[in-house]
Parts: structure tokens; sequence; C-alpha cells
């Protein structure tokens, strides 16, 4: 494997997180540590992490399975809650589970009995029981259109192919407008070409949007693709945060055009570096 001869996170300055420097931090991790019980005492899955992310940020996060990903993530979604430390949003402590965060999962998680629009229409008015039925609908119409499966509204899961079935999802995480898009390696389960068409319609909705996404990938290239920071995680028990590599590539983006630029070599070769030689894991 190719070393690269600069550091990546000490060279590269995005314009976009020169921007957001002068911004206040939106989502904040202060000196979080998570253990959980065991039978032998607690485990401490994570320890002392401490992160910054500014509005509107497209964050991915690496590292290998089990160091603490979902984790992480869960005490932004606020499934979990830290066991020391704290999960700011602007400046309140992340307690429990809230409109403003929404999650989209690798499984899809849509309800197997309602229909591709009945899944949706279900969050909507959830979150929404004051708005009129036919403002639910059209907010439900909207989403579906946005991820081009208005043919589909339907249809059941059953129905539905696995990339379907993930654009349904990220409709229905969409359709009540989060603040925090959270996404558990979401492209995990696809085959490589609808891995990418939903790589592309994620970020042109991102870019229409500018919600602030925080994903977990298993996948460099997905990475180098949609984000704007690389969150590296070292192995755990005990993980942290290993490194950030700023991904400094022009928006809108175009696949092609990056896979062109020697600086995406640079980074790609870095984080397999990190990953596969600095951060090895025994069991990968
Ligand atoms: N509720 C729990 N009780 C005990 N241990 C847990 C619990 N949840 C997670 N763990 C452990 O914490 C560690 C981190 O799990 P987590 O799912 O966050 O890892 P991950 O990095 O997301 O993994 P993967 O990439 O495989 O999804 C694992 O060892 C897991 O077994």
């Amino acid at each position: 494997m190719k070393n690269p001869t600069t550091n990546p996170t000490q060279t590269i300055k995005t314009p976009l997180a020169v921007k957001s420097a002068r911004k206040e931090p939106f989502l904040i991790f202060e000196s979080v540590s998570k253990a959980f019980p065991t039978p032998k005492g607690p485990y401490v899955v994570l320890e002392d992490v401490n992160l910054k992310i500014h509005e509107g940020e497209f964050i991915c996060v690496i590292g290998h399975s089990g160091c603490g990903k979902s984790t992480l993530l869960n005490m932004v979604s606020g499934f979990s809650r830290p066991t020391t430390g704290e999960v700011r949003l602007r400046t309140h402590p992340i307690v429990k589970p809230g409109p403003d965060r929404m999650v989209v999962f690798q499984n899809y998680a849509l309800l197997p009995w309602l229909t591709a629009f009945e899944n949706i229409y279900l969050a909507v008015d959830s979150v929404h029981p004051e708005k009129s039925e036919a403002e639910k609908r059209e907010i439900v119409q909207h989403n579906l259109g946005m991820v081009g499966l208005l043919e589909a509204a339907n249809k059941k899961p059953q129905q539905l192919s696995g990339g379907m079935k993930q654009r349904i999802s990220i409709a229905r995480a969409l359709s009540i407008r989060p603040e925090v898009l959270i996404l558990d390696e979401p492209f995990g389960a696809l085959d490589a070409i609808t891995k990418e068409e939903l790589q592309e319609e994620l970020l042109s909705i991102w870019n229409e949007y500018r919600m602030t996404v925080l994903m977990i990938t298993h996948d460099i290239d997905e990475a180098l693709f949609l984000a704007d920071r690389l969150v590296m995680m070292t192995n755990g028990p005990r993980a942290n945060i290993g490194e950030i590599l700023n991904i400094p590539f022009p928006r809108p983006r175009d696949r092609t055009r990056i896979m062109e630029d020697p600086e995406y070599y640079n980074l790609r070769n870095y984080a397999l570096d990190y990953l596969f030689r600095r951060f090895a894991h025994d069991d990968e």
C-alpha cells in the first residue's frame, strides 16, 4: 500500500470547513464515554470522544466492526445516553429521540403491513397531527417524488427492491424535515450500481436542504464522494476518534472528476493505511 507523503488531516482546508469555522458548532460531543454493563463488569465502548460538527456539514464515520460507531450515533438520535459527558444540539443536551433527528437504518425498518405511502404518512402524522389530511398527503407525495418513487406509493415493502425500500426510508426520514439526518450504513446491503445511484440522490437532496448529516459507512470511496469530513475511529474497547480527514472536493461533486483528481488517491491511501495498517483489526 502506498504511503502518502503528506498528512491530509493537517494540510487540507476545505472552503466549507474554513467557512464553518466562523460559525458556532451545532452538534457537540463533549468528553463522551459510553460503557455497557456486562456480567464481568462495565464494558467501555467509547472513551472521551470530543467532536464539534457545524450546521449543514456532511460527516461520515468509519472504523472497524464493533468499535462503537452505532453507539456513537445512537447518542445523537437519543436512543442511548452517554455514561459520562454530553451530546448537545446547539445548547441543549440530547436526552431522548425527537423529530429534529431522524435515523435511516441499513435494514430499512419499514412496517411491512403498510404501503410505501402509508409508511411515510405515519411518520408525518405522528409529528404533525395538527396538519390537515390534505397537507399530510401533499408532504408524502412531495417526498416520494423527491426519491423518484411516486409510482411505488401503493406498494408494500415486500414488493419493492432493496434500493426502493431504502429510498422510501430516506423519504420517510426527510418528510418531517429533521435538522440532523443519521444514516447507519444505509447503502451497505445494496448492489454497487444501486448504491451509486442512491449516493447521487442523497447528495442532491442534501445540496437542496443542507441538513446536517451523520453517516456510518465501511466504504472509503463512498465517504470521499459524500463527506465534508471523514471521522476515523480507533479500535475498541475504549474507542475514540483517531483522526479526521477533511475532504476538499468542490461541490456539487462529480464522481468522475473526483476520481481523476490525484488528491482522491492520496486521501484514499491515507484512509486505507489508517484502517488496515495503523489500526488494523485482528478479526478482518
Ligand atoms: N446494549 C449493549 N450491551 C452490551 N454491549 C453492547 C451493547 N450495544 C453495543 N454493545 C457492544 O459495543 C460494541 C460497539 O458496538 P457498535 O454496534 O456501536 O459497533 P459498530 O462500530 O457500529 O459495529 P458495526 O460496524 O459492526 O455495526 C460492540 O462490542 C457491541 O457488542
